[in-house]
């Protein structure tokens, strides 16, 4: 056995030539979707659908984090790399699970309520001896990979208005490390950069969408993009969104990198664009020259946005034969629950078909254009938007296997009813207005019209030849893991309801499973050292679907576990969730409750979900809490103990008064549901 110094010496190999050597075989998984092509298809087939139900724990690690964890463990040459909430990054080793470092990046955690969904991070990026975080603060950091000590570090939001965060995992492409950032839900202005991997210096900034027009456009693609825009919407006050905070894919041989774009800032269509207008590049895939990062094409996929309908969603480069030709295509499945075949050498639409009920569009065109369906944008309605914000499909990655030719998706709907919100003001809170307390600016209201849609969560085995699911398993729940599949003729995916499992490709057929301890959102990957072949995952539950609700019992901190054949390691002892009662007897005015409803959904529902409806996630539900700390909930409120977990100080922010509201509708709803004697 080498000494771990040596094996993460061998990061200094990482360059294009070494990844695109191994995406032949796939031995190691050095980038974050295993090749450029983000394919997570694995060539390793030592574990295959004979042996796959002798799977046993190799290892387990302990990340030592209670928030949500999303991050694809990257391995190189038996050294794994992966990052926790908070983007703490671990490198362990790979074959005995031993701790080799760990950089924790300190990020404040005040920052917590300046990102919408969760202080996640979904991974790191290797090159030449480097490991690259985006940590959730906007620092983009470059660490040694065999101290994990710091040799550079970039604030990418420096000189930007506004509540940026970074979650995604950087990627480097021909020497550049670039990353994007989110923050469309607050009233940002998305962009992403490309930095010199030696020294941090910025090479190029491509913004998604056009500024004030009073001033210059940064470039030509600007220019065009605000003829789509209403500047009586005066769109460039709330940023317009656009933010790109997950997905870009490269092709070494077109020399293009892809870009997956956010949703508008503000939701709201009317509010942005009055007068309409398809708001480019929201909701696109974009071709970006990686070397400049000039524009090259770009295809929209819900143009006008009004739903939170991102494209960030992870793509996939594959060569498929399309009608007798031979294509080079993206396959993409973003939020609007439409799976897209574009020609990546052109941008050019080939074909849209939705994989799950859609009640927005009835289909595309041949042009590429959406059918809309009007009463979806009726701004006078509550909408249970289908998909609803949460998407069809989120940054769970799928994954594609070439033997098979079927993509893995995880599909859900998680229901939630949306009204435009016609007072809407940047950066006013208003009661009922979504989250508006926190700094959202969505322009939507929660109306009291339940939603009538259910939740559902399915893995999906898609053709995207024929456009057509070949075959489904129905999850307990939305928000599972992402997908992994292998030339074993296996996928892999890890559920909301805390199991592994292993599924034969070609017909679905559960193969194997283990309990993992709590629920899984990130994907797992695979890898060989000393000639073994590892499945691993990197458990964590939370995400935005995560942090209000759950569908175990169980609730173990963030954890590695490693699947070997054969292997027979202990399993970690798993958390069990507490939850207390319904909460009760905390004296409240009923006068108050309805005021106090709007209060909640402006300040509190993201996180703590309906009190004593949803069940808590990653954090409490305050409807199960003590009575206690809701009858002294100014306390936890203002300057209160969560504050360093990340909780929003509300000092200044809402009155006593409000507070007795918001108690009111907390503990008028808890007697509302208990169940009569
Ligand atoms: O508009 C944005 O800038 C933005 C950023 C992020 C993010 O950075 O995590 C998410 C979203 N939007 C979003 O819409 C969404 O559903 C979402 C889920 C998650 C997650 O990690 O679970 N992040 C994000
Ligand atoms: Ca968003």
């Amino acid at each position: 056995q080498q000494p771990a110094a040596a094996r993460a010496a061998a990061v200094q190999q990482v360059d294009q030539a070494f990844i695109r050597a191994n995406a032949a075989k796939t031995p190691d998984w050095p980038t974050i979707g295993v090749d450029y092509a983000e394919t997570r298809y694995s060539r390793l087939s030592q574990i295959d659908t004979g042996n796959v139900n002798k799977l046993g724990l190799a290892w387990s690690y302990n990340l030592e984090s209670t928030r949500g964890v999303e991050a694809t463990p990257v391995v190189v040459n038996g050294v794994m790399y992966v990052t926790a909430s908070w983007s703490v990054v671990h490198a362990i080793d790979a074959r005995t699970g031993q701790k080799l470092w760990t950089y924790e990046p300190k990020v404040d955690r005040t920052m917590g309520s300046k990102g919408c969904c969760d202080v996640v991070n979904r991974g790191v990026a290797l090159w030449k001896g480097k490991v690259y975080v985006g940590a959730f603060d906007g620092r983009l950091i470059a660490l040694d990979a065999v101290t994990g000590k710091v040799v550079w570090e970039k604030n990418t939001i420096e000189g930007q208005k506004g509540a940026y965060t970074s979650t995604g995992a950087p990627r480097v492409f021909k020497g550049k490390v670039i990353i994007g950032n989110g923050g469309a839900e607050y009233g940002v202005r998305g962009y992403i950069t490309a930095y010199d991997t030696e020294t941090g210096k910025q090479i190029w900034r491509w913004y998604s969408v056009p500024g004030d027009p009073s001033k210059p456009f940064e470039d030509e693609s600007m220019r065009r993009a605000a003829k789509t825009w209403d500047p009586s919407g005066k769109w460039w006050q709330a940023g317009g969104g656009g933010t790109m905070w997950d997905s870009m894919v490269f092709d070494p041989q077109l020399n293009l990198m892809y870009v997956g774009t956010g949703n508008g800032s503000p939701w709201s269509h009317r509010a942005r664009s009055p007068k309409g207008g398809d708001n480019l590049y929201l909701a696109s895939i974009v071709a970006l020259d990686p070397d400049t990062g000039h524009y090259k094409w770009h295809y929209q996929e819900t143009p006008g946005d009004n739903w939170d309908y991102t494209s960030t969603q992870p793509m996939i480069l594959a060569d498929l034969t399309i009608a007798g030709k031979p294509r080079k295509v993206i396959l993409h499945a973003p939020k609007n629950g439409f799976f897209f075949v574009i020609d990546r050498v052109t941008g050019r639409f080939i074909s849209a078909k939705n994989f799950v009920d859609v009640n927005w569009a009835t289909g595309y065109d041949k042009n590429g254009r959406p059918i809309g369906i009007a009463s979806a944008r009726d701004v006078d309605k509550p909408n249970d938007a289908i998909p609803g914000p949460n998407g069809a499909h989120n940054w769970h990655p799928m994954s594609f296997n070439p033997k098979t030719g079927l993509v893995y998706l995880p599909a859900q709907h998680i229901p939630i009813e949306l009204k435009d919100d016609k007072n809407w003001r940047f950066n006013q809170s208003a009661p009922g207005q979504l989250q508006s307390g926190t700094g959202w600016n969505t322009a939507k209201v929660i109306p009291a019209e339940p939603p009538t849609s259910k939740p559902m969560g399915r893995l999906v085995a898609w053709d995207p030849v024929a456009q057509k699911e070949a075959w489904r398993v129905e999850h307990v729940a939305p928000w599972n893991g992402g997908t992994l599949t292998t030339a074993g003729n296996l996928v892999f995916q890890g559920t909301a309801d805390g199991r592994m499992v292993a599924y034969n490709a070609t017909n679905g057929e559960k193969l194997w499973e283990s309990p993992v301890g709590t629920g899984v959102v990130a994907a797992p990957s695979t890898y060989t050292v000393d000639g073994q072949q590892y499945v691993a995952v990197a458990v964590g539950w939370g995400g935005v679907g995560g942090l209000a609700d759950r569908a175990t019992e169980r609730n173990s901190p963030g954890t590695v576990y490693a699947f070997a054949v054969g292997a027979t390691a202990k399993m970690p002892a798993f958390v069990e969730y507490r939850m207390g009662k319904l909460v009760q007897g905390v004296p409240y005015d009923p006068a108050k409750a309805q005021l106090g409803a709007g209060l909640y959904l402006a300040n509190c529902l993201a996180c703590h979900g309906v009190p004593g409806v949803s069940r808590g996630g990653a954090i409490p539900n305050l409807g199960y809490m003590d009575a206690a700390i809701i009858r002294d909930l100014s306390k936890f409120i203002f300057k209160g103990p969560a504050t360093d977990r990340g909780m929003p100080d509300f000092t200044g922010k809402l009155t006593n008064d409000e507070v007795e509201a918001i108690k009111a509708f907390i503990q008028g709803t808890a007697d509302s549901i208990r169940p009569k004697k």
